[in-house]
């Protein structure tokens, strides 16, 4: 039976990934919280889920390398430095960073290269997300997964197109940005596609953070096996 450790155990997530780790038939081999052993858990457990916060990132990477052990990383308003990080211990450990780990924000992205690959620059692009009133960061990880796949569709980079504040008129083939905070919303995410005339309108909402703990929970009994490298969220689900 695998061995699942948690790091943010007492979090929102956490919680919710103890019900998964449970019902998915493995075991629970611990968690921790700020200022707890984050080694002696990573060599307590076959793989470990992240859930926590991007300061922690650091210490919870160098405590799964020493451990050599495998590690899924669901803590979002990561940074370059943070991805320079993940590569760095990749080197060493199997790595999965997802922003979402459900299935059906990973199959939205998709969706999303798919349109902006076949419309022109004279299809606006806005990505609208609404969150509970605790969240911290914004715009969602989602937002800019969903923005970056929307960017590649397009043939760019999320930072060529992307636009956090706008002042008044937009730039032709930008990707705009707006976040919602309020209540105890999971998670709503909606792209909307704009052009003179017409509209499509690409959307995905969480009615529980369950989703995304089952996915987490698949996601690390899938890579507790794995050699390092670094892994995404398609790969487990054959997307
Ligand atoms: N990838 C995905 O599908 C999803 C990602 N998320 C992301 O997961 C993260 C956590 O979300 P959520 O559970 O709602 O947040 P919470 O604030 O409820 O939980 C965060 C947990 O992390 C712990 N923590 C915070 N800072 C540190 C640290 N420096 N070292 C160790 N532990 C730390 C907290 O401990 P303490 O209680 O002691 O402060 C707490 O237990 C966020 O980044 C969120 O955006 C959320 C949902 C889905
Ligand atoms: O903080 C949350 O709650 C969520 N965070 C992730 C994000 O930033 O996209 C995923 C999900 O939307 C819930």
């Amino acid at each position: 039976m695998t061995h699942v450790g948690i790091f943010g155990s007492a979090g929102r997530m956490g919680q919710a990934i103890v019900i998964a780790i449970e019902s998915a038939g493995a075991t629970h081999s611990g968690g921790i919280d700020i200022g707890e052993d984050e080694t002696a858990l990573a060599q307590a457990s076959d793989v470990i889920v992240d859930f926590s916060s991007p300061s922690a990132l650091l210490a919870h990477l160098a405590a799964a390398r020493t451990a050599k052990t495998p590690i899924l990383i669901g803590t979002t308003g990561l940074d370059d430095s943070h991805q320079a990080m993940i590569d760095d211990a990749a080197h060493d450990i199997a790595i999965i960073q997802a922003a979402n780990t459900s299935l059906g924000v990973n199959l939205l992205t998709a969706l999303i290269e798919q349109a902006t690959a076949r419309l022109g620059a004279d299809w606006d692009i806005e990505v609208l997300e609404m969150h509970h009133r605790h969240k911290v960061d914004a715009p969602s990880g989602t937002a800019l997964l969903l923005g970056a796949a929307a960017a590649k569709g397009r043939g760019k980079s999320l930072p060529e197109l992307s636009r956090f504040d706008h002042d008044g008129r937009r730039d032709e083939g930008s990707i705009g940005f707006a976040s919602l905070r309020g209540g105890s919303v999971a998670g709503d995410h909606m792209v909307i596609l704009a052009t003179e005339g017409e509209r499509i309108e690409l959307g995905h909402r969480a009615e529980d953070r369950g989703i995304f703990a089952r996915g987490a929970v698949k996601a690390a009994l899938w890579l507790a096996d794995k050699g390092p490298g670094r892994y995404t969220m398609a790969d487990v689900l054959g997307l």
